[in-house]
């Protein structure tokens, strides 16, 4: 998932150095930086592991490589076939027919794609541009992001997910931008990514909270609008680069994981090799099997978080997903992750625990689900364990 935990704990508790001050603590980090460029320790240098690659590599460095049950065999994984769903027929007559393809995907796969989203199809392409450039640029521009001397809270530069504690890295840096008002995105966020990246948050927010309306509305539930707002109120925009790798067989992009919010939307460039776990048979495809999201030009893919599984008691699934990396040609993609606010309460919606008879997971205040997410390597579907109800 995005990045780590360290950009919301300064959300939520904003430490008061001045920026003057964080802008040259940055200063001096970056000129210690370019001393070391060319070094392939990705760790701690801000390289990332894009440095890492650009310095020259014939094979993977052995803190990358996964165990053999972590590998991803892309030739005995398939393709999900059923083409994305759009919709701009939920203002025609086929309204109820959409619903019910949405309901249905986040009750069995959690993940779909969506066309005719409301965001416009230049700004995908101009998104993917943006990373590309950002991540083009050279080490020290990109280390001045990085936590503990990003110029603000909101905005960090990392590689893989929880390195200090991860046996084995992911082969992915990311840039993890946390909203908060738009002078404050505008001051802080890259020059590069912001105007995109804010143009992206508005348009796909309105999309994000209408699915959220029509699969809370199938529960049989209606939540007032202030409800809705606290559910999916914390919002970030990341953008993933996944460079080439001399082994892909040996490494993972981002390992086994599901979401921590209620809906991720995510825009992935024409690279593919995002893959989700069939929660259960279907179309041919067993149990188990990992099915890959194909790149389709102006979709959008989104997905359900642990959240909303919670909240539906059982009945929407967040989807357990991975990402391969490859030997061809590097890889964006730039999730939106719509999360509750940290001071939310959250648990299986009452209407429901009394229609089941029973409450499938226990209530908690989001933000000690986010401090548990953030502080465990990745490993499938375990983050959802923190909610149960034993
Ligand atoms: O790169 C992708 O396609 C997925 C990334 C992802 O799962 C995440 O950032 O949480
Ligand atoms: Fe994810």
């Amino acid at each position: 998932m995005f990045g780590n935990m360290n950009a919301f704990l300064y959300f939520i508790q904003p430490n008061h150095c001045p920026p003057y001050l964080l802008r040259a603590i940055s200063k001096q980090v970056s000129l210690k930086q370019t001393v070391l460029l060319g070094v392939p320790t990705p760790l701690g240098d801000g390289n990332g592991v894009k440095g890492m690659v650009d310095s020259g590599l014939s094979e993977v460095p052995e803190q990358y490589v996964q165990p053999p049950k972590e590998r991803i065999d892309k030739l005995n994984a398939s393709t999900l076939d059923n083409p994305p769903i759009d919709l701009s027929k939920l203002d025609g007559p086929q309204h109820e027919q959409i619903v019910e393809e949405i309901a249905r995907a986040a009750e069995t796969l959690g993940f779909f794609q969506v066309m005719n989203h409301g965001v416009p199809v230049e700004l995908l392409e101009s998104l993917k541009d943006a990373a590309n450039n950002f991540f083009g640029q050279p080490p020290e521009k990109k280390a001045v992001y990085r936590k503990g001397v990003s110029p603000s809270p909101s905005v960090k530069y990392g590689t893989s997910f929880v390195p200090d504690k991860e046996k084995a890295l992911e082969w992915k840096d990311y840039i993890s931008m946390t909203y908060t008002t738009d002078a404050e995105a505008l001051e802080y966020w890259p020059q590069e990514c912001k105007d995109v990246a804010l143009e992206y948050l508005r348009t796909s927010i309105k999309m994000v909270r209408k699915v959220v309306e029509i699969l809370i509305g199938k529960l049989g539930v209606t939540l007032d609008d202030s409800r809705v707002d606290g559910l999916i109120g914390l919002k970030m925009v990341n953008m993933n680069f996944y460079p080439t790798c001399p082994n892909p067989e040996l490494t993972v992009g981002v390992g086994r994981h599901s979401d921590m919010g209620m809906l991720t939307v995510l825009l992935q460039d024409d690279i593919g090799g995002l893959y989700v776990k069939m929660e259960e048979e279907m179309d041919g495809k067993r149990q188990g099997d990992w099915v890959e999201i194909p790149a389709v030009p102006g979709a959008l893919v989104i997905n359900v978080g642990d959240t909303l599984q919670i909240l539906s008691n059982g009945r929407y699934k967040s989807a357990e997903h991975r990402v391969r990396t490859t030997s061809t040609k590097s890889r964006v993609s730039i999730p939106i992750f719509a999360v509750p606010k940290p001071t939310e309460r959250i648990g299986p919606l009452p209407q429901l625990v009394e229609r089941d008879g029973v409450a499938r997971y226990r209530e908690f205040i989001f933000e000690e689900y986010m401090n548990n997410f953030f502080s465990n390597v990745h490993d499938g579907k375990k983050s959802l364990d923190f909610a149960n109800n034993i």
